[in-house]
Formats: structure tokens, sequence, C-alpha cells
């Protein structure tokens, strides 16, 4: 159930690292970007032959009516719109105090320089359709982009085979804020958003997960337009002391393994009893699950335990792992955050259990796999900012400093360089 590893052993430390990484198929680059350039030159025609070939519907008209959303939010239960706005009312919290300010710097000779942060105008939200519809998600990407002050937020989402879209997921983007919504999925949908077509408007970055046709196309549009990450399968690494209660750590490890049959359940215990107690009840939960056959395959391939002799030396296990979410079940739990380097979002102690953050406590949980949690972020209001530089000077400041510009210009062989600043100097008198 859980494949004991021993982390002082280099080769199985170095299998589990690298236990998920795969190559991308060729033939799914080829075929993805066909239907990238297809939609480059044929717009919306090429959108619409897309989504009948890959979700079986032909529609004339793809975009979700405000009629079509008001009648998804009637349709859901209120007390589940209830929580989708505290959600939301905790998510602005948290994101709030994200918002970098500008500044600016003021030198003699009346010279000054600064720094603007920007919201970026359009953003495309990918909403995956499917079997797993995630409301949740919706909220964790809207959010942000709302308080950046993104002027237009666009969301795709595949359509059923009746054309419509799941209205829970219109309902969690009528309360997140959304502008405007689209009937469109899959590689089809990102090149839409990346060339933009008569019906679907260019944007400046896209942002949410997908399946692998959604994720080979942002990589492939990168640089056209900006991308958040390409967020794999879910993971979970539950560092577990002797006194937490084992039903505790087994839930909150099937909890991500219910995700995907190549969700990564990670446990690091101090005894092999605690281990033994934890795969104890995750046998006796799993029974338990509507989604065991996923989660079982999840724990079968992706689910590992491992034996350590402190919270320190688990913590630093996990910072070569760099979980996605690190959940530490221990007494005393703030005690070692600043040991912490590499995880994309923490749980400090034994009643922090991953799914608040998922859902309702104020953090993002668009989070880096696969280990990226060594240089990614968790999604943010950053994620939908840039940054504008700019500077004044005078001739007081050039007749000063303008020789060392000069210099270092005719060091690189740039004379064009070294003469804007002549030409200015000729004219002081
Ligand atoms: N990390 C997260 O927060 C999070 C949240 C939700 C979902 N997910 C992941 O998102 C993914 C959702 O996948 P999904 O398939 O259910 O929905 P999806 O919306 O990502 O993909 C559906 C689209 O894929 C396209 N497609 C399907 N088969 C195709 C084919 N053979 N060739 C070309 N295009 C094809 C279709 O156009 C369809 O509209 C899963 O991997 C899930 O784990 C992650
Ligand atoms: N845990 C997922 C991200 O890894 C996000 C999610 C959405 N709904 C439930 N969970
Ligand atoms: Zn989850």
């Amino acid at each position: 159930m859980l494949q004991a590893v021993d982390y002082q052993n280099e080769n199985e430390m170095k299998q589990l690292l690298q236990s998920r990484s795969s190559e991308i198929d060729p033939e799914i680059i080829v075929q993805v970007t066909n239907i990238i350039e297809q939609v480059k030159s044929e717009g919306d025609q090429a959108v619409k032959k897309f989504t009948q070939q890959f979700d079986s519907v032909w529609l004339d008209d793809y975009i979700v009516s405000q009629e079509e959303i008001d009648t998804a939010v009637k349709s859901v239960d209120p007390f589940l719109m209830e929580n989708f706005r505290e959600a939301k009312q905790n998510i602005e919290k948290f994101h709030i105090p994200q918002k970098a300010k500008g500044f600016e710097l003021t030198q003699e000779d009346g010279v000054y320089l600064g720094q603007r942060v920007l919201p970026l105008d359009k953003v495309g939200i990918y909403v995956p359709g499917g079997k797993a519809a995630y409301p949740s998600s919706v909220l964790m990407n809207v959010i942000p982009a709302k308080i950046a002050g993104v002027n237009d937020i666009i969301m795709v989402t595949p359509p059923d085979r009746q054309g419509q879209v799941n209205p829970v997921i219109l309902a969690a983007a009528a309360v997140a804020g959304v502008d405007r919504i689209y009937k469109v999925g899959g590689a089809q949908a990102i090149a839409a958003l990346a060339y933009g077509t008569k019906t679907i408007p260019k944007v400046d970055k896209i942002v949410g997960p997908g399946n692998i046709y959604v994720s080979v196309a942002k990589k492939l549009v990168f640089g056209l337009v900006d991308i958040d990450m390409i967020a794999g399968p879910s993971e979970i690494l539950v560092i577990a002391d002797e006194a937490v209660e084992a039903s505790y750590a087994a839930a909150d490890l099937l909890s991500q393994a219910e995700h995907d049959p190549l969700a990564s359940s990670i446990l690091i215990a101090l005894s092999d009893e605690k281990i033994a107690a934890v795969t104890k009840e995750i046998k006796k939960q799993l029974a338990e699950l509507p989604k065991k056959e996923i989660a079982s395959a999840s724990l079968k391939n992706y689910g590992y335990s491992l034996k350590v002799s402190s919270i320190e030396e688990a913590i630093e296990v996990s910072n070569r792992i760099a979980p996605e979410h690190l959940e530490l079940l221990v007494n005393q739990p703030k005690n070692y955050l600043p040991l912490i380097k590499n995880a994309g979002s923490i749980f400090l102690g034994y009643d922090s259990c991953e799914s608040i953050g998922d859902y309702f406590g104020g953090t993002n949980h668009v989070l880096p796999t696969n280990g990226t949690a060594r240089f990614y972020s968790s999604l943010g209001v950053e994620s939908f900012v840039k940054r504008s530089s700019y500077l004044h000077w005078t001739p007081e400041a050039l007749e000063k400093h303008g020789d060392k510009i000069i210099n270092m210009a005719l060091s690189e062989g740039l004379q064009g360089h070294a003469r804007a600043v002549e030409v200015r100097r000729e004219t002081y008198e």
C-alpha cells in the first residue's frame, strides 16, 4: 500500500524523486501543434470543428449567455452558494496583502527613478471539464486576478455533449466575478486565447490546470503569451509525530490520492509502529471512499513511507522532495517552519488538514508540483501583474556622469550608445 523507502539509500531516494517525471509523447506534441496552427489560421471555424471532434457537440455560438449564468446560480444549493461567498472572502483576505507597491527613488541633480506595478489587461482562465469539475479552482484562479486589477477575465471550459457547462462552475464564476465565459476546451481553447478569434479575444496570460492536451498547448504558446505553470497531479507529504492520530494522517494522504491515479502521497514518521497504524487506517478508510479505485491506484504506484529518527530529519528529506502540500502533524509545528525550504503550501498542526486550503482557509490551492516548489510559488496576485521601470535624468547629472556611460558603451564597441550621451552634452554650455 505504501512502499517503504530508505531515505539514506541514495538510489531509493533517486527513484522516489524521479518516479513521476515522464517525457511527453511526441505524437501528442504533433497533434497539439496541428490544432494550434488550425485555430491560428481558421479561427472560430477550427474551434467549432475541434469541439465537435473532441467534445461531440457542434455549437454555432459558444459564448455562455447571462441567462445561462443566472439559471445556473438559481439551480445551485443555496448553502453551497453561501460557502462559495464565504470562501471568497477568506481568499480575498489572504491575497490582498500580496499586492505589491511600486516605489520611486529621488537622487541628487534632480534625478528620479522608480518602478510601477501594473495589472495584466486580459487573462484567460482554463477550467477543466471532464469528470472532476472543481468550482474551488475557479475561485482560486479568478480572485487573485481580480485583486491584481486585471481588466478582462475570460474563462474557457469544455461543453458537455448537450453543449452545456456544469452549473456549479458557472455559479462559482459568477461569485468570483468572471467577465466572459466560452464553451471551449482542450488545446483549441488555449490556441484561441493565445491568438484570438472573432469570438475570443487574445489574452496576455493563460492560467489554470488541464489534461495533457491543455498542458502541451500551454507550453507551446508560452512566449506569445505568459502562462502560470504546468500543474501536474496532486501531491501530499505528511510528517507525523508519535502523538498524532493515525486516522488523521491516513485521511489526509487519501484526500490527495483520490484526485488522480498519478497523485502522490508520502508519509514520513518516526517509528515502524506509526507507519503500520497509518497504513491500517488507510485500508479501512479507503474501503469507504467513492473514488477508491483512483485512490488505490495512486497509492499503489506513488504511495511511499519513510522512517526517520527526528522531525528535523523528516524536514530535510521533505526539502529534497519539495512537495506541493506539506503537512506537519507534529507538536509545536511552528517551531519547525524556519527549517522548511521547499514546499508549495504548508499545513501546521494536527487540526490543519490540507482540504482546508483546497476550499476555504484562504491560501491558494494552485501550487507547484513534481519538485518545482524548489523554484516556483503558488498562484497569487503577483501572477497577474508586471513591473515597469522609469527614470528621469537632467543636464547636471549627464555632465557629472556622462563620461562613465560613454566609457562603458565604448568598452562594448557601441558607438551609437556613446553618441546619445555626447550629442546632449555638446548642447550644454
Ligand atoms: N491541479 C489542479 O488544481 C487541478 C484541478 C482540476 C483538474 N486538474 C487536472 O486537470 C485534468 C482535467 O482533465 P479532463 O480531461 O477531465 O478535462 P480538460 O478540460 O483538461 O480536457 C478536456 C478537453 O480535452 C480535449 N481532448 C480530449 N481528448 C482529446 C484528444 N484525444 N485529442 C485532443 N484533445 C482532446 C477536448 O477538447 C476536451 O475539451 C486532469 O488531469 C486533472 O487532474 C487539476
Ligand atoms: N488539491 C488540489 C490541488 O492539488 C486542488 C483541489 C480542488 N478541489 C479539491 N482539491
Ligand atoms: Zn485537493
